[in-house]
């Protein structure tokens, strides 16, 4: 599907801001399970015109097993440390846009590392958004250990406070993929001044 800012004719405009705005730093999404980071992060280094990794596929990789034999096998701990390493090597790489697991923001040196490193994206979205888009999936061990609405309920308490620390703030919504894609390059276009300095903002 053709993208909305194409056919009003501002596409060119929004990306040249939003790239001149990273100056060469990559571009990190975060947020709960579901919502959307590794959709919308694809989409979005295509429209940028830049590489695109998946944090947890480069754990798996890395491990060769999935996320969920890495929890079941090792431990989340363990987990949390090959994030961790994987998330710091590839700060250090060529400029990218990254879609980071949930937890990934959550550990501290994580954290600080996306915060200095990188433009950091947070896609807050509700509950009910984040159960549509989780259910019926299995590859997520966090989700498999009881009633889902009641763990992503727990998540937003306590992990939404801490994702409040990203530089730019979007708010999901039902609209498809391509319109999310489309609103978050114009929040980010937004979320710099003239001069491509990063003014912090939400939706
Ligand atoms: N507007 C939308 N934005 C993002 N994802 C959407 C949207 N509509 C449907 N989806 C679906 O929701 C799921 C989001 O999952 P994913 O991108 O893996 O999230 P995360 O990486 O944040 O856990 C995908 O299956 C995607 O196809
Ligand atoms: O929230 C979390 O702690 C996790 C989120 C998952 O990634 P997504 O947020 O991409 O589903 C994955 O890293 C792992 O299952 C743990
Ligand atoms: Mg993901």
């Amino acid at each position: 599907m053709e993208s909305n800012i194409a056919e009003s004719g501002l596409h060119e405009d929004v990306i040249a801001k939003i790239r001149r705005g990273l100056k060469g730093y990559p571009l990190v999404f975060i947020g709960l399970m579901g919502a959307g980071k590794s959709c919308i992060g694809r989409m979005v280094a295509k429209e940028l015109n830049l590489d695109f990794v998946d944090a947890d596929r480069e754990i798996e990789e890395a491990a060769g097993c999935s996320i969920a034999d890495i929890f079941k096998l090792y431990g989340e701990e363990a987990f949390r440390d090959g994030e961790e390493r994987v998330i710091a090597r590839l700060l250090e790489g060529e400029q990218l846009v990254l879609a980071t697991g949930g937890g990934a923001f959550i550990r501290e040196r994580t954290r600080k590392l996306i915060l200095e490193k990188s433009v950091s994206v947070w896609l807050r979205a509700d509950l009910e958004l984040l159960l549509q888009r989780t259910s019926g999936r299995t590859h997520r061990p966090l989700l498999n250990r009881g009633n889902p609405r009641k763990i992503l309920a727990d998540f937003i308490e306590t992990r939404y406070p801490i994702y409040a620390g990203a530089d730019i703030i979007f708010d999901c919504d039902e609209s498809s993929k391509e319109e999310t894609c489309d609103a978050v390059l114009e929040l980010m276009a937004k979320s710099f001044d003239d001069d491509g300095n990063l003014i912090r903002t939400g939706s």
